[in-house]
């Protein structure tokens, strides 16, 4: 898993607001592998969303991409920088290189077309060189790989399915053009537990068959241990741990991962949930030094005036945060 797929270098982006400048990506670093599953985890507001938007081009008007790069290995050894590809050239990449799934795009459903219409509207759309039979056969191992009976949703409507059966479908529709990469926005905030097992257990299938790459954002860090073998935290536009999942859960650095995994409700044991206190900075007019001093119990002098570096703890961990400076 040595192999690069996509490069996210020093990567900041702004809204334009009335009040100001939004600095919802601040100099992100970050790689994903070929056939890893990367989480993206962080509270509300943290710039997830934003950092994934930006790798599909699909930021809105107001936002700008200020400075940085984010790099697509193709299959033919070629490296192209998605930031500074044409609109024409962004259209052979996204759905056919690296789809994604949006945060709330469960709605998006065309209420009057059945889910095998769904998929025939897509390929055409994108001038998916297959005829119908071949779409309905590819969609039915698709809803298969998700878990999902196949013959029976390709012949519904979407108002026919639940929330979770929907999310899956979103999925299987989203790797109908055979993507090599997926990003997947909240794919279970918006389910029942139940459901949100039956998505994690698809995407587990998914990764297996497939050997995608796929980038999974969530708030939850709990969820990320099913699915993920990387994760990166942000807080306040910026990464400030990398680490795999193992490591991240059983000992996180970063006094925000620390209480993110606190703030994660256990089933057995203590019942005590503590959460972070305080809350995440404006991102307009940010605090100096570290973002998160405001709200960490182990602040010091020199939090409160610099900004950390990311360090290199170990190999392939990161955290950004002055308690891990070598003296
Ligand atoms: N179109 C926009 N115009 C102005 N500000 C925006 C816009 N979209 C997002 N923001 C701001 O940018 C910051 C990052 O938002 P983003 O949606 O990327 O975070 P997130 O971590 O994905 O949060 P969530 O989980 O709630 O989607 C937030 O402060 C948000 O208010």
């Amino acid at each position: 898993m040595n192999e690069k797929i996509l490069r996210i270098s020093r990567l900041s982006i702004i809204y334009g607001a009335r009040r100001g400048f939004v600095k919802a990506v601040r100099d992100v670093s970050l790689d994903l592998y070929r056939g890893e599953c990367l989480a993206l985890v962080g509270e509300s507001g943290s710039g997830k969303t934003t950092l994934a938007l930006s790798i599909v081009r699909a930021l809105p008007t107001n936002a700008k991409i200020v400075s940085g790069n984010v790099y697509y290995h193709l299959d033919n050894n070629k490296e192209v920088d998605i930031t500074k590809l044409t609109e024409d050239e962004m259209r052979k990449i996204r759905w056919r290189e690296i789809a994604m799934v949006f945060q709330g795009s469960m709605n998006a459903f065309n209420p009057v077309l059945k889910i095998g219409d769904h998929f025939i509207e897509t390929a055409k759309a994108h001038r998916f060189a297959m005829d119908k039979n071949e779409i309905i056969e590819k969609a039915s191992n698709l809803l298969s790989l998700v878990l999902l009976d196949a013959k029976r949703v390709l012949n519904s409507y979407p108002h026919q399915l639940s929330g979770g059966m929907k999310q899956r479908t979103l999925i299987a529709l989203s790797l109908l053009l055979n993507p090599k990469i997926i990003i997947m926005d909240e794919p279970t905030s918006a389910l029942d537990v139940v459901s949100q097992k039956v998505v994690l257990n698809a995407l587990s299938n998914i990764k297996k068959e497939l050997n995608l790459s796929m980038i999974f954002i969530t708030h939850d860090l709990g969820i990320t241990a099913e699915v993920a073998d990387r994760v990166s935290v942000m807080y306040a536009g910026q990464i400030v741990e990398i680490g795999n999942v193992f490591e991240m859960y059983y000992d996180p650095l970063h006094p925000y991962t620390q209480g993110l995994l606190k703030a994660i409700p256990r089933l057995r044991g203590s019942v005590n949930i503590t959460s972070i206190p305080g809350s995440p900075p404006d991102l307009i007019n940010l605090p100096p030094g570290c973002s998160f001093h405001p709200r960490c119990p182990f602040a010091m002098d020199v939090c409160r005036r610099e900004e950390p570096p990311m360090i290199e703890v170990d190999k392939n961990r990161f955290v950004k945060c002055w308690l891990y400076m070598k003296k």
